[in-house]
């Protein structure tokens, strides 16, 4: 709870107004043959509808930028006006590029000037709770500079040595203490300019936008992550997200 009284920590954002970039501009080739992984559906709803929808149920949220298939924002943007989304909650779609962090650098450009606090969410996380959004932003606004979603590791992990054909047994070189690790979702959450900065200087292959904050030397921090904030990335994932579809409509009338 907050108390009006208390001076804001440095670097703190209080109402700041949020932008969300959603990229969905991948194949989904770990999914299987069939349409780009955004646009199939969910209990007949698109996934990138239902990203779209946990975004914006958010109060925070003033803006959605979804980056689309390079060839596809036409199709994308017939789909959302289709789809109703909260009246407050504007939206923009842009065409993608070839790399995730490609997509949501075309994304973060798209944003108009006064949203200081960007999140980055997957289309391929449709189901995350808007609690662990609120979490997000909460945390930005606070003044942290990078916020990630993140879970503690139910398996144990083994560092190997990789082997050269698929399938072929793998030297264990590690066993990492798993009480300090932890598996990160989205959305993540910056200052926009930190993030902005991480697009323009970090020129690695990365797998998240927080690790591009991390090569600036910039803190990131981890907030409790969501078990429903799953990315849907193989076909057992569609099984799931389904399920808990179902579960929601039977326990929240939705
Ligand atoms: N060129 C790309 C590649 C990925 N993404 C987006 O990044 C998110 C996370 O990526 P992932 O789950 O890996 O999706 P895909 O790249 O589509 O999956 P795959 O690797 O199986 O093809 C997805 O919402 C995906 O649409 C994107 O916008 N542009
Ligand atoms: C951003 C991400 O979802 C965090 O877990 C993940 O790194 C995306 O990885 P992918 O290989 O593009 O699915």
């Amino acid at each position: 709870m907050s108390d009006d009284s208390r001076p804001s920590p440095a670097g703190a954002r209080p109402g700041a107004p949020v932008a969300v970039v959603i990229p969905a501009a991948g194949r989904g080739v770990r999914l299987g043959p069939g349409a780009p992984k955004a646009l199939r559906t969910l209990n007949g709803t698109p996934m990138l509808v239902h990203a779209v929808r946990a975004m914006a149920a958010s109060r925070a949220v003033s803006l959605v930028v979804v980056v689309a298939p390079p060839d596809g924002a036409g199709e994308v943007t017939s789909l959302l006006d289709a789809h109703a989304l909260p009246e407050r909650t504007r939206f923009l779609v842009v065409p993608g590029g070839e790399s995730r962090q490609e997509s949501v650098r075309l994304g973060l450009d798209a944003v108009p000037p006064g949203h200081d606090v960007v999140l980055v969410h997957d289309a391929a996380r449709p189901l995350v709770p808007v609690e662990t959004v609120d979490a997000v932003i909460g945390a930005v606004r606070e003044g942290a500079a990078a916020v990630v979603p993140a879970l503690p590791l139910a398996d144990t992990v083994k560092e190997v040595e990789p082997a050269a054909v698929a399938g072929a047994p793998e030297p264990v070189l590690a066993t990492p203490d798993r009480s300090r690790l932890r598996a990160v979702q989205t959305p993540q959450g910056f200052d926009r300019a930190t993030l902005v900065r991480a697009h323009e200087t970090v020129t690695d292959d990365v797998t998240d936008d927080a690790s591009m904050v991390e090569q600036l030397g910039e803190p990131v921090v981890a907030v409790p992550g969501h078990e429903e904030a799953f990315k849907v990335t193989r076909p057992l994932d569609l099984v799931l997200a389904e399920a808990v579809l179902a579960r929601r409509r039977l326990t929240d009338g939705f």
